[in-house]
């Protein structure tokens, strides 16, 4: 087990930012993921790693050894693309053995390592196939055994999951999840999905236009969004625009309309969000957040059903209170659904709000 530093890292090509400012300290064993849209530098980030690209700055460390301008060879990397990379007319024996021939390890040794590695990811006796007799997802296990089968201390895996569908993705990611638990390596995953992020991940670097927005356990970046963006991209929320009205120790009175106060909202812990009376906040609030108001008095927002969506698990509802169209779901515990038309009543829990930048 390794760790990875990552020390103020950037990328530039000719003028287009690749990365910026990369600061990242990946601990030995951890699952670490860098999460964003196409084209926010997760990939550049990772070649830098891999040792594909070298960086116009900062520094790279594995353990205490520098390896920033060590060429991928060099590096004790494993590495799963995007498209696999396979060699579609060798066997699938060929391919996992490809870097050990490459090593010059002994027949017997390459017999041994090839045969674990295909147990590992359950493709034990399927040596002599051709990959391009595998489905997709035989071969993506191929190229996952292929980068274990040299023993790295550090696996790379590019949106490994990308080219299956949704039920195999969702198998497949459950098996490296718990592959990786089992050897304890270092993994350094890259996805858009945040769902798969959230699902496998100890931590999250969550990126936008070649700049980290915030690093944090899925936990930390679902309920303490760093700004908007993260707010939006990781899980479905409701922005919601106001006034601070009053502020009282630690609880903040907000007007988010005419006539609409919520009262008594927590601070958010180390929050830079200006939270002086006057000024202007947005309030990130998860749909699940927003509850049937029966009982309460204070926070609750009157509105009317735009949208009712019966899912089985859940009923999304949409909802217009005064300007503000709110996203909610209930889970289904049998209870009535609104139809669209219907009024609704949505309580906001005074400590499941957050304001972010
Ligand atoms: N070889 C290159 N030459 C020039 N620009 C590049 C090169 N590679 C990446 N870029 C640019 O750097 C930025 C980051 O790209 P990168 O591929 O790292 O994003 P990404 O988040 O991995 O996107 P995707 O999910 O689409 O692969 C983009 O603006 C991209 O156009």
């Amino acid at each position: 087990m390794i760790s990875v530093t990552l020390d103020k890292v950037a990328k530039k090509f000719d003028q287009v930012v690749g990365v910026e400012n990369v600061d990242i300290q990946i601990q030995p064993g951890e699952f670490f993921t860098f999460l964003g849209p196409s084209g926010c530098g997760k990939t550049t980030t990772l070649r830098m790693i891999a040792g594909f690209y070298y960086p116009s700055s900062g520094r790279i460390r594995f353990g205490e050894q520098d390896v920033t301008y060590l060429p991928p060879n060099k590096r004790n990397t494993g590495m799963v693309f995007q498209n696999y990379a396979l060699f579609p007319h060798l066997t699938v024996f060929e391919n996992v053995a490809f870097g050990l021939k490459v090593r010059k390890l002994s027949k017997g040794e390459i017999q041994t390592r090839v045969e674990r590695a295909l147990e590992q990811v359950h493709l034990p006796g399927m040596g002599s196939r051709r990959i391009d007799q595998l489905s997709g997802g035989q071969q993506q296990r191929v190229a996952l055994a292929r980068a274990l089968v040299i023993e790295p201390g550090i696996l790379l895996l590019d949106e490994p999951l990308s080219n299956l569908d949704a039920k195999l993705r969702e198998e497949t990611r459950s098996e490296i999840k718990r592959l990786q638990l089992d050897l304890g390596i270092t993994t350094i995953y890259v996805t858009h999905d945040q769902a798969e992020a959230m699902a496998m991940s100890d931590r999250i670097m969550v990126m936008e236009k070649g700049q980290v927005q915030q690093i944090g356990t899925p936990k930390e970046i679902y309920n303490r969004p760093a700004n908007r963006f993260v707010a939006s991209f990781i899980g479905e929320t409701n922005l919601l625009e106001g006034t601070v009205e009053q502020v009282t120790g630690e609880e903040v009175t907000v007007q988010i309309a005419p006539s609409i106060r919520l009262t008594g909202l927590s601070r958010n812990a180390n929050s830079n969000v200006n939270l002086n009376p006057g000024s202007k906040v947005v309030l990130s609030i998860r749909p699940e957040v927003l509850q049937a108001a029966t009982g309460w008095t204070e926070n609750v927002l009157n509105g009317d059903v735009v949208l009712s969506e019966f899912t089985g698990v859940s009923v999304n509802y949409l909802a217009q209170v005064q300007e503000h169209t709110l996203r909610a779901m209930f889970v289904n515990t049998g209870m009535d659904v609104r139809e669209r038309g219907e009024s609704i009543a949505l309580h906001v829990p005074k400590d499941r709000i957050y304001f972010v930048e």
